[in-house]
């Protein structure tokens, strides 16, 4: 069941597992882990109950922002951004942020799964072996419109019997047919490719979103729906923040510290509560609130720890540190035609009525995402040679991504676009989340890095002209308005510089406007057991330290060249099995 007071729970109750984070990962360790009547877990999640969350379920609603779910974070400044500091939603709910994120359903590339066997030297995360595990994650189900998607997805290589469910868009945007013409159009970069989660992205595609009938799939809608919360083994604390794990005192003074107590409390200045594991504590708390917590527990690097006053448990200099995401850039361009889903989000009756239409019907755009299609793909070698090598995975793995929207996302106050997001997806930039403070409730200093690394800043432009090639495309001339190329000429960028430069003008306008994916990883990374880098062993325990594993994004030791929810899924789906495996032993499971 669900609490959202620590005195409804019953005091006697003992615990085997204590999941710290009610988000993507800790949703499915807690569905898992209680398949078993006999193991019990308390799920201790700082934000609110995801039921009656009404905009969180609107799928095309994921373009406004709701600070009532979200820990509403602000990077520290960042240098390649012009010094701007950008905004850096989490989710802030049950179900963390795959109950406020994009949706995107994008699995990665094999070269991404088997890189990652190859740096943890567990064969295990390889492509092949983690089939059964997006197997056990993905639900496929048809759109919301229920219309015909042969040619759209390759059915071959979707599960039909997970528990997320994933689909084709539901409601037809007017540019769709220009996209897919566009693509045959130019060729090259621009093929079609059939389904881009088949480990092989690279080309032009549909979307595909975890997005059930036109309601959002969360991890809380499904891993926590109705049917599981309610098991009487499983117990969920919600409005509750984790402010520190501490030591067993049987382990101080000898041996590997134990890690299986919990602190935490309901307000700032509330009491402050302790639970101890009798199994595992799982900390599942994200990119962000992992490293947060593991610092103030005194996991991480000694010396930076003492000089916060912090007694530190184990040295562990990579917590926190590895932090990579992918920039993001949201570029548009004016067209003939309102056709578009501009005015959804700047005229409130507009809104109100197609809110109307979703929840009576499920129809219209409010069951989508805002993209409709992704191209993903590669520099050239003579650009990769520049930076001595290839950051990307694999031969088969992108450096940047291009999503096709059918309006401007940043919802500008007049006008009709063709919106198409630029990422970088195989990022060189690494950036840190460290401590502001000691004090659990105030925030930990972001720092993404964004664009540090001049691969990322070339990478960008790459996605950018690409970009402007795609509007090239025979299909698009009535429709963009102008010189494709003419949609990056700021006036004020243009004055800054002493002579007309495109290529500089360019990198101002992508510093300019350049924000965040919010696909944050790395923060306590997952390496091989002789590793002198990373936080975490193949098997998800925090090296030199018994009764706790990390098991979020933070365990990656590279961004997967997807948007991370999946590679999330898949992560969390393989814990809960190790977890079960290694319990097997003790008779239990
Ligand atoms: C705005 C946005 C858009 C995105 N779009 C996409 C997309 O379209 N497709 C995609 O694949 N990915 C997307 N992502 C990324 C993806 O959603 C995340 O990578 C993934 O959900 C992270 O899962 P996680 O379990 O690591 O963390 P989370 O899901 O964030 O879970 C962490 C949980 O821990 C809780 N928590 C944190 N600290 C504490 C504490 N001290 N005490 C108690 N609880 C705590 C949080 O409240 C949260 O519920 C997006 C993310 C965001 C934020």
């Amino acid at each position: 069941a669900v609490y959202d007071r620590v005195d409804l729970l019953q005091e006697f109750i003992q615990y085997d597992f204590v999941i710290i984070g009610g988000g993507t990962a800790g949703s499915v360790l807690a569905n898992r882990l209680t398949e078993n009547a006999t193991v019990s877990v308390l799920v201790l999640e700082a934000g609110g109950n995801n039921i009656g969350a009404i905009p969180t379920q609107i799928p095309f609603f994921c373009t406004l922002s709701h600070p009532q779910y979200d820990w509403n974070y602000t990077t520290t400044p960042q240098e390649g951004l012009t010094g701007r500091e950008v905004a850096y939603t989490r989710g802030f709910i049950l179900g963390g942020s795959s109950s406020v994120n994009g949706m995107f359903y994008t699995r990665g590339s094999a070269d991404d799964y088997n890189r990652l066997a190859s740096v943890t030297g567990d064969s295990e995360w390889s492509w092949k072996h983690v089939q059964k595990y997006f197997s056990l994650n993905e639900r496929w189900t048809f759109p919301a419109d229920h219309h015909n998607t042969t040619g759209q997805y390759d059915p071959s290589i979707h599960s039909l019997d997970g528990m997320n469910t994933v689909s084709l868009a539901g409601f037809p945007q007017s540019i769709n047919k220009n996209i897919i013409r566009a693509s045959s159009e130019l060729g090259g970069t621009f093929q079609y490719n059939l389904d881009m989660n088949s480990g092989n992205p690279l080309g032009l595609g549909w979307l595909q979103a975890t997005i059930d009938g036109g309601n959002r799939s969360s991890a809380a809608t499904s891993y926590l729906s109705p049917e599981f919360r309610h098991r009487p083994n499983l117990h969920i604390l919600i409005n509750t923040r984790v402010t520190r794990i501490l030591q067993d005192d049987s382990s101080i003074g000898g041996g590997p510290p134990h890690l299986t107590t919990v602190e935490f409390t309901q307000s700032p200045d509330g009491a402050r509560y302790q639970v101890t594991a009798s199994k595992e504590v799982l900390l599942s708390a994200g990119a962000i609130g992992s490293p947060q917590i593991l610092l103030n527990s005194g996991i991480g690097n000694s010396s930076y720890l003492s000089s916060l006053s912090i007694a530190p448990i184990v040295n562990l200099p990579s917590v926190g540190q590895n932090f990579t995401d992918h920039p993001r850039l949201v570029n548009n361009w004016p067209v003939n035609g309102n056709h578009t889903f501009d005015d959804i989000n700047r005229n409130s009756n507009l809104s109100t009525h197609l809110q109307q239409v979703w929840s009576q019907f499920g129809k219209g755009p409010l069951v989508d995402t805002f993209v409709s299609h992704l191209l993903f793909a590669r520099l050239n070698d003579s650009l990769l040679n520049q930076f001595g090598g290839d950051p990307a995975a694999g031969l088969h793995t992108p450096h940047y991504e291009l999503g096709f929207s059918n309006g401007d996302i940043s919802i500008a106050p007049d006008g009709h676009f063709i919106g198409i997001t630029t990422r970088v997806v195989s990022p060189l930039s690494r950036g840190t989340v460290l401590l502001n403070s000691t004090d659990p409730f105030t925030a930990p200093l972001i720092n993404p890095g964004l664009l540090s690394h001049e691969f990322d800043l070339l990478a960008m432009k790459e996605a950018v002209k690409t970009s402007v090639k795609s509007l090239t495309a025979p299909v698009w001339k009535e429709y963009v308005v102008g010189n494709p190329d003419s949609a990056f000429i700021d006036s004020e960028i243009v004055s800054k510089l002493e002579t007309a430069q495109p290529d500089l003008q360019l990198e101002a306008y992508i510093r300019k406007n350049t924000g965040t994916s919010a696909h944050a990883v790395g923060t306590a990374a997952m390496t091989g057991r002789d590793s002198d880098f990373g936080v975490v062993n193949p098997d998800f325990k925090v090296k030199g330290v018994e009764g706790l594993r990390v098991i979020d994004a933070s365990i990656f030791p590279f961004v997967p060249s997807a948007h991370t929810q999946a590679p999330v899924y898949v992560v969390a789906e393989r814990a809960a099995d190790e977890i079960k495996s290694f319990w097997e032993n003790f008779h239990i499971f």
